[in-house]
């Protein structure tokens, strides 16, 4: 299964997370948020990482030259849309970036969230599940209610988000079977800065799962 560990911002902690298990690794692109890191830093992460590791830039509401400026500083392998983006800035992000993988983000605040999860399956690699918060975008550590998504089976992968850590993933898996999980405040001692005896911690619970 796909693990993605959000919100890195230091290279040595990057490269710990790798060795763990992790397969993905997130970047915060947003400015507002506590774990941003610029482009260089982001570059400076991935200098110390083996090629195989997936590298995504998270944006919310970004410009495409917001966007394409990180990516020409920074080596990425994925974009990650975690605001209020079209489906056809969707589609122009994908003519500008064909080799990349484009993950969209869905914060489900009603069921009528998971109907607009489903129309991007054509536009987009990957969909994510976060949950909502009125005055965050992401990071919240809030959960969803995972019994409301057990119907949903998109057409395309799907990452489960949104509050998970060591102590509630298996029984998030137990409930749903998404391609992935993503976490970040609940392997954190502070926001940016990762809890290794965490993330070591969450390895051990899902090794009989990855
Ligand atoms: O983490 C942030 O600060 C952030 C800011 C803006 C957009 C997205 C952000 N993070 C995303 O939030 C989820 C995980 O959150 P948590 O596990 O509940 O803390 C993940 O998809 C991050 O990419």
């Amino acid at each position: 299964m796909r693990v993605k560990i959000c919100g890195i911002t230091k290279p040595d902690q990057g490269k710990a997370i790798t060795e763990l298990g992790a397969t993905t690794l997130g970047f915060i692109c947003v400015p507002s948020s506590p774990r941003f890191i610029t482009p260089q830093d982001i570059q400076a992460v991935i200098q110390v990482l083996p090629k195989t590791v997936e590298r995504i830039g998270v944006f919310a509401n970004a410009s495409l030259d917001e966007i394409r400026q990180t990516l020409s500083e920074a080596k990425l392998t994925g974009i990650q849309l975690h605001g209020n983006e079209s489906l056809e800035f969707c589609d122009r992000l994908r003519q500008f970036f064909p080799d990349l993988e484009i993950i969209k983000a869905i914060r489900v605040k009603t069921p009528e969230a998971l109907d607009l999860a489903e129309t991007y399956i054509h536009h987009v690699d990957t969909l994510l599940l976060d949950a909502y918060h009125p005055q965050q975008l992401g990071g919240t550590g809030h959960t969803l209610d995972w019994h409301s998504l057990q119907q949903f089976r998109p057409a395309c992968a799907w990452l489960l988000a949104g509050g998970l850590t060591p102590e509630n993933v298996l029984e998030a898996l137990t409930l749903l079977k998404p391609d992935g999980i993503d976490l970040s405040s609940g392997v954190e001692c502070s926001p940016g800065d990762k809890d290794l005896t965490k993330v070591a911690q969450l390895f051990q619970v899902l090794s009989p799962s990855v």
